[in-house]
């Protein structure tokens, strides 16, 4: 469905993130990667949807092919839904109108400047309630507790009809058991209408738990490949070295705040689609 093939990526402040990086994901899998902080679980999600470009290598997709031309990465992100760990919503507008930015890649810049059709409100109202959250689909996000809210994040990505979620740290921010749930809810839907997401973790056991699959990364390479059940303790040695086998509290601010740059640009506009 979607392949890395022999990516490396290179920041221009010269630190290699990822090197040579191979691997597939199919149609409907759950993949977790897990890593160290700095392991380069992030940068190989934003190859997946180009956020980042490769210095060498090709990221190929079935629907698309090489999403290095603009028209293939148009196609391909706007069949990819995306999900933070800080949720990117905007905090004074409610559920559906946040669930609802997850059409506008769907339309052409002028229509977005009317109201969204009726149809893109149903797809909406569905993507709320199949996360649970139908009776405060008018509650301002602000209003709502964090597993609320980033239950309203997995909404918005699946309001964009994707093929392809990419989740970084989706559950970083959330208490064990709610961390849980979201997951729960999150690979459910997936495994239920076929759609492929990768998902990044600090947590071992949670791994375990939710992912068909899991890739481990160490020092931007990969370093595991394995089924959930074949997870074993030689491969978390790899993967985490002698350290914890749950990574200590996060070190994301930085990417926190390029994150939140990206969409407190893109705000403005928004608030004006809906
Ligand atoms: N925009 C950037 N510019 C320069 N270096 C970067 C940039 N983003 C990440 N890096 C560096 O690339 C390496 C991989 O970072 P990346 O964020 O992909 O790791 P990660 O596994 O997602 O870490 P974490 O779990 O802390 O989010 C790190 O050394 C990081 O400092």
């Amino acid at each position: 469905m979607v392949r890395l093939d022999e990516i490396s990526v290179q920041y221009p402040n010269g630190v290699r993130a990822l090197r040579n990086c191979t691997t597939g994901f199919g149609k409907g899998e759950f993949i977790v990667l897990l890593g160290q902080s700095g392991a380069g679980k992030s940068t190989l999600l934003r190859c997946l949807n180009g956020l980042v470009r490769p210095t060498k290598g090709r990221v190929l997709t079935a629907a698309f092919g090489d999403i290095s031309s603009p028209q293939a990465l148009q196609a391909h992100r706007r069949r990819t839904g995306m999900i933070f760990q800080n949720h990117h919503l905007i905090g004074r507008l409610s559920v559906l109108k946040n669930v609802l930015t997850g059409r506008l890649g769907h339309h052409s810049s002028w229509r977005t400047l009317l109201p969204l059709p009726r149809a893109d409100q149903q797809i909406a109202l569905r993507a709320i309630d199949r996360v649970g959250l139908l009776e405060k689909t008018l509650t301002r996000v602000d209003e709502l507790s964090g597993g609320q809210q980033q239950r309203v994040g997995v909404a918005r990505a699946l309001c964009q009809q994707p093929h392809l979620i990419l989740a970084d740290e989706p559950v970083a921010s959330l208490d064990p058991a709610t961390a849980a749930k979201v997951l729960e809810s999150l690979r459910d839907i997936c495994a239920k209408d076929g759609i492929t997401a990768v998902v990044s973790l600090h947590q071992v056991e949670l791994a375990r738990r939710f992912a068909d699959r899991i890739v481990g990364m160490s020092e931007g390479t990969i370093v595991a490949d394995t089924t959930a059940a074949q997870l074993n303790e030689r491969m978390i040695d790899q993967i985490y070295g002698t350290g914890p086998k749950t990574a200590p509290a996060k070190a994301t601010e930085r990417h926190a705040d390029s994150d939140a740059t990206e969409s407190s640009e893109q705000q403005p506009a928004m608030e004006a689609m809906l």
